[in-house]
């Protein structure tokens, strides 16, 4: 009897595996963390081979944990950090460089280029997105132009691209099967969301033949199977991918224009579902692909924060006026406010709605009287700041007065971040029972696939809170808080760009 579905969540900074019954509930979860290279100021790198030792390793691990058996599972449903982009031998499988990381600035200088082409306006208009080193085009032209020969063996077809569930979907199969999902695809910088196909304008400027790309499927079918040896002779459907962010709105049953979701991992992601209108922004958001499902591709307004979550890891890691990152909450709660320190956490610049590259991070307001506490405070409140810069824009280009903000992800288990949040906003905040939205949401793609769950209603019927903040603060307290974190913010754009051309007078 199958009774279960696995979900592998690919994060930034782990991998997990994790099992959910008919009613969504937590059966297991096995979790690894990985390693974070970072090999210059503003680069990341992933190892892929790790990435797929870790998240193969995990979903053996909750297998053993729980006692339940290959054959119990229904399907895999797949989800991931989007944009960090691998490249690899078709032939033996091995990746030719390091994931490039979604946070990796290391492409700035090309974005630029393509800007000065003129290029802005079209890829604005067809991918929805703005021209910036976070999204995998510009990724595949560095590592095309920078490992030797791979140019020449991408044109050959013998070089393959994958955002990460690709490369997953790839091993899990054995190399039979190279696909990935609109949603995952919408992030490249190189599919055209209106038409959906991969747009030969894009690829031709950035110099990436075509052969490499994955072929662009729905969210929720059967791609194809696990491989014998992954799962001790079980043949299991992988039957749903979706990028971690998306997977998140459809975790949280966000199934109606107007639904919006804030998932606080390393970063925040605020995705608002717009249905199956595409919705421009004018105000700094990106345009993207939800999902397709049920024959359709519907669409989203998302607000990409960068640091959100990795703020908290700076504290505990590099300060270290942490140990673990719940610490912060007590800690926060010690002090009554902030006492006029702001931390901008721009540590790989800032995604929107200011889209600045150069950025970097900056604290400001430090006085004598300036403790620890202060810091830790100010850190999560940049988290909530942040998600009003985002709640803004997408209110003014939705056109829609958000009431409720359904609220997931690693961070929310922080009431004081939940609360002050609700306060800074206006707005009631939800978070649900189950925060494990973005693995959820694969496991309902998944599930639906094979028809282990009917329909989108069933799912939304299992929606539950656990707890809902509502707003308490003065609006005059709100807005004055708010205005010193936009100059705060101030101080921190163009940083590093500033510095470079500091560099190149004194070079000259
Ligand atoms: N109680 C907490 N307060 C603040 N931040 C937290 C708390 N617990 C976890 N975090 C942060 O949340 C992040 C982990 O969330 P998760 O959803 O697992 O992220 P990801 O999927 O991006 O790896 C970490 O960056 C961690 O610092
Ligand atoms: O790994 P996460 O959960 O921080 O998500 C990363 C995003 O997908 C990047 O776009």
């Amino acid at each position: 009897m199958k009774k279960y579905i696995m979900a592998l969540d690919q994060g930034t900074t782990s991998s997990r595996a994790i099992l959910f019954d008919h009613n969504g509930k937590i059966i297991g979860i096995a979790q690894k963390e990985f390693t974070q290279f970072y090999p210059k100021a503003g680069w990341v790198e992933h190892d892929p081979m790790e990435i797929w030792g870790t998240q193969s390793g995990v979903a053996r691990e909750v297998l053993e944990k729980t006692g339940i058996l290959p054959h119990e599972i229904a399907a895999i449903g797949i989800t991931n950090q989007r944009e960090t982009t691998i490249v690899w031998d078709k032939a033996t499988g091995k990746p030719i460089h390091n994931a490039i990381v979604w946070q990796c600035r290391r492409t700035a200088n090309l974005c630029d280029e393509l800007k000065k082409k003129g290029m802005e306006e079209y890829i604005r208009n067809y991918t929805g997105l703005v021209v910036d080193a976070y999204f995998s085009g510009t990724k595949i032209k560095w590592i095309l132009d920078h490992v030797e020969g791979a140019r020449e063996k991408a044109e050959k077809g013998e070089l393959l691209f994958g955002t990460v569930d690709t490369w997953l979907i790839w091993n899990l199969t054995r190399g039979k099967v190279h696909v990935t999902d609109y949603s995952n695809a919408s992030r490249t910088m190189l599919y055209n969301i209106k038409e959906l196909k991969w747009d030969e304008k894009i690829l031709k400027e950035l110099n990436i033949p075509a052969s490499m790309l994955p072929e662009v499927k729905p969210s929720s079918m059967v791609y194809g199977y696990t491989d014998h040896q992954t799962f001790g002779g079980a043949d299991i459907p992988i039957a749903g991918a979706a990028g971690d962010q998306q997977a998140a709105l459809f975790g949280q049953a966000c199934f109606q224009p107007g639904m919006t979701k804030n998932t606080y991992g390393t970063g925040c992601f605020m995705l608002m579902n717009t249905g199956e209108k595409h919705v421009p922004s004018n105000n700094g958001l990106l345009t993207t692909l939800a999902w397709g499902v049920d024959g359709k591709v519907e669409y989203a307004l998302e607000g990409s924060i960068f640091v959100a979550g990795a703020a908290v890891q700076w504290l505990r890691d590099e300060l270290r006026l942490i140990r673990d990152a719940e610490d912060t909450e007590y800690l926060a709660t010690k002090v009554k406010n902030s006492n006029g320190v702001y931390v901008v956490p721009a540590f790989t610049g800032m995604g929107a709605p200011y889209w600045d590259m150069y950025a970097r991070g900056t604290i400001v307001g430090l006085t004598r009287g300036a403790k620890a506490e202060h810091i830790i405070r100010a850190t999560l409140e940049a988290i909530a700041y942040q998600t009003r810069d985002v709640l803004e824009a997408m209110q003014e280009d939705s056109g829609i007065q958000l009431q409720t903000l359904k609220v997931d992800g690693g961070a929310v288990s922080n009431n004081f971040l939940m609360q002050f949040q609700s306060d800074l906003l206006g707005v009631k905040v939800e978070r649900p029972e189950v925060t494990e939205t973005t693995a959820l949401g694969a496991a309902y793609l998944a599930g639906l696939a094979v028809g282990f769950w009917k329909d989108k209603e069933e799912i939304a019927y299992k929606w539950k809170v656990d707890n809902t903040f509502y707003p308490s603060m003065e609006e005059m307290e709100r807005e004055k808080m708010y205005k010193g974190w936009k100059r705060a913010v101030n101080r921190a754009l163009k940083w590093a760009l500033e510095e470079e051309e500091e560099t190149e007078i004194e070079v000259n």
